[in-house]
């Protein structure tokens, strides 16, 4: 980064109306913000925009007048270039955003840098921390993902399949009739609670709140108290969060996650994540809240990034998108092969996302052990750990009597969470990875869902290939077995088979360098095997667009 580069920033996608000045040189960031409070329920997307009209040019005015302060000459304009947040947010805020900061690149006569929103949430973390790879989580009002880099793009490894965490507890919270925002006022609600059982979803690294939120507005209408609902809502809301990054930090093999966005305030949240890293021996790191909510801060910071790599815009090519995914953005501050993917062959005891593993090639035999996680509520840790083992028993031996090669059960201890098993295949997947295996994957998948049941983390990690060594057991021939299969369920939902095969095109999304042929040959070897239904509903589940704003 050229050291002087000084940036003012815009931020103004939903409720703050915010600009920053960010000067390179110090590494300084003055934010001057001025925040939406709808009367009553939640964000109006009109109320909003009509708040950034009249908030917008008085918070840029502040912060420009620091910079004018600093500047060495008089008729030096006060910064190099006005970046901007383009999207994703709602499209009316967007437009008036849009709008300043255009008017403002003309006047200053500087050049225009449009922003990711939720990109920007990410590298904030990446700058305080200094973490060169990172995995991301985003936990924001409209949105909830887990990012991490690959040859030059942020791939989604994971994410929301309805609403964004914010939006879902301040739904709750409008429910039981406290104003907006809710998060804050759960958090505060949930220091005298008790913990409840509420649903629990996770399908590899996405995640679904709906099912939860509905649970947790019952609750309270049954009269359970409203502080234990709180309590137990964030206790599985957000070990929801920090199990999926775990997932994602053991698919990439990276070992730092930083938090961006609003919840990433919430000190239970920031706790969960922290003891899950602690106990992987990974680090964590979360950016003081003034950059986690929304703020122009990390607008203006990743602006001074993309306007050292000459990555600016023209205005006429300006317009924002309230639809912006951050994997369409070309990471031009980033070198190309940079990647936040670490490959390590591995034996001995490996450490996967929920168990210690016991490798033994030379015996044909695997030990696997879920731990306790510490970041998790004793109760639902329990409950999780007894269950997916013994799920995990019993599906790995139904879908081998479904001709899917898995690795043969020799132990089950559903008390200490402990399965003994065959050693299959050389290598996972993800180090492997060819066309002609993805195709014989779907096959395997399809066949599960044709006898009723999925995988449920079907990712590029759970699949062994290759001869295991010595020529023990299936050592003899090469079919890519299944393995891991904790999150499995019975159900006939064609949506369950789709999310299952949108679980694994996702992890070929996230380890493969050019994930397309990929792709295709996942579609390919479905095709053969399974249902069209089951591939036109995971076309449905790819195009439903989870940036709506507001809530
Ligand atoms: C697209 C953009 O406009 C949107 N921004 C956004 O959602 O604002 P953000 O500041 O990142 O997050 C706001 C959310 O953060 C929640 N929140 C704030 N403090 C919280 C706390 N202590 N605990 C839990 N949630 C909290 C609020 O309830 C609200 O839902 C986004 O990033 O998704
Ligand atoms: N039967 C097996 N044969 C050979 N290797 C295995 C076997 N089971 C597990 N492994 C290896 O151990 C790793 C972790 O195992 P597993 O996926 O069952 O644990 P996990 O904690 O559920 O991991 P994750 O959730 O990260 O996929 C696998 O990715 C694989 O490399
Ligand atoms: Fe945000």
């Amino acid at each position: 980064m050229s050291s002087h580069t000084r940036v003012l920033g815009i931020e103004g996608t939903a409720w703050a109306a915010s600009a920053a000045v960010y000067d390179a040189a110090t590494d300084e960031v003055v934010i001057e913000s001025d925040a939406y409070q709808p009367d009553s329920g939640g964000i109006h997307p009109r109320e909003a925009a009509e708040h950034m009209h009249d908030a917008i040019p008085r918070v840029v005015e502040t912060v420009l007048e620091r910079a004018r302060e600093r500047r060495d000459a008089a008729d030096e304009p006060p910064v190099d270039c006005v970046a901007f947040s383009r999207g994703p947010g709602l499209g009316p805020c967007l437009r008036i955003v849009g709008t300043a900061a255009r008017a403002l690149a003309q006047s200053l006569d500087v050049p225009l840098v449009g922003v990711n929103h939720m990109v920007a949430h990410l590298e904030i973390g990446r700058h305080t921390s200094g973490f060169s790879s990172p995995v991301c989580l985003n936990a924001s009002g409209a949105n909830a993902h887990l990012l991490a880099y690959r040859n030059g793009r942020y791939r989604v490894l994971g994410e929301t399949m309805d609403t964004g965490v914010g939006n879902a507890i301040d739904k709750f919270t409008r429910h039981v009739g406290w104003s907006h925002p809710g998060g804050p006022k759960v958090e505060a609600a949930a220091e005298d609670g008790e913990y409840v059982d509420l649903p629990y979803v996770v399908k590899g690294m996405d995640f679904s709140f709906s099912g939860i939120m509905s649970a947790a507005k019952q609750a309270s209408d049954d009269g359970i108290p409203v502080e234990d609902v709180c309590y137990s809502l964030q206790e599985n809301v957000f070990a929801m969060l920090a199990e999926v990054s775990e997932r994602a930090l053991s698919l990439t093999g990276s070992d730092e996650l930083v938090l961006g966005g609003g919840v990433g305030q919430n000190a239970r949240l920031r706790e969960m994540l922290a003891e899950m890293c602690d106990q992987r021996g990974a680090e964590f790191h979360a950016p003081e809240p003034r950059f986690l909510r929304d703020n122009a801060g990390m607008i203006a910071v990743l602006g001074a990034k993309m306007y050292d790599a000459g990555d600016t815009l023209a205005i006429e090519a300006s317009r924002v998108d309230p639809d912006f995914r951050p994997d369409q953005v070309p990471v031009t501050w980033r070198p190309q092969d940079e990647s936040d993917l670490a490959l390590g062959r591995e034996e001995g005891s490996v450490r996967g996302a929920e168990a210690i593993v016991d490798l033994e090639p030379e015996a044909g035999t695997v030990t696997k052990r879920r731990e306790s996680k510490a970041y998790r509520h004793p109760e639902l840790d329990e409950r999780l750990r007894r269950e997916r083992t013994r799920i995990e028993a019993r599906l790995t031996s139904l879908a081998r009597r479904e001709g899917v090669p898995t690795p043969v059960l020799s132990d089950v201890d559903g008390r200490e969470a402990r399965l003994e098993v065959e050693y299959v295949g050389r290598e996972d997947l993800r180090t492997a990875l060819s066309p002609e295996r993805v195709r014989e994957v779907a096959g395997h998948l399809a066949r599960l869902h044709l006898a009723g049941f999925v995988h449920g983390d079907p990712t590029t990690r759970n699949v062994r290939v290759g001869r295991a060594d010595g020529g023990r057991g299936r050592g003899g021939t090469d079919r890519a077995s299944l393995i891991d299969f904790g999150l499995g369920y019975h159900t006939d939902h064609v949506e369950d088979y789709a999310m299952d095969l949108h679980v694994f095109d996702q992890s070929l999304v996230g380890t493969a360098d050019d994930p397309e042929p990929l792709r295709a040959a996942l579609r390919e070897g479905y095709r053969e095997v399974g249902e069209a239904r089951v591939l036109e509903r995971l076309e449905d589940v790819e195009g439903r667009g989870r940036y709506v704003g507001g809530s």
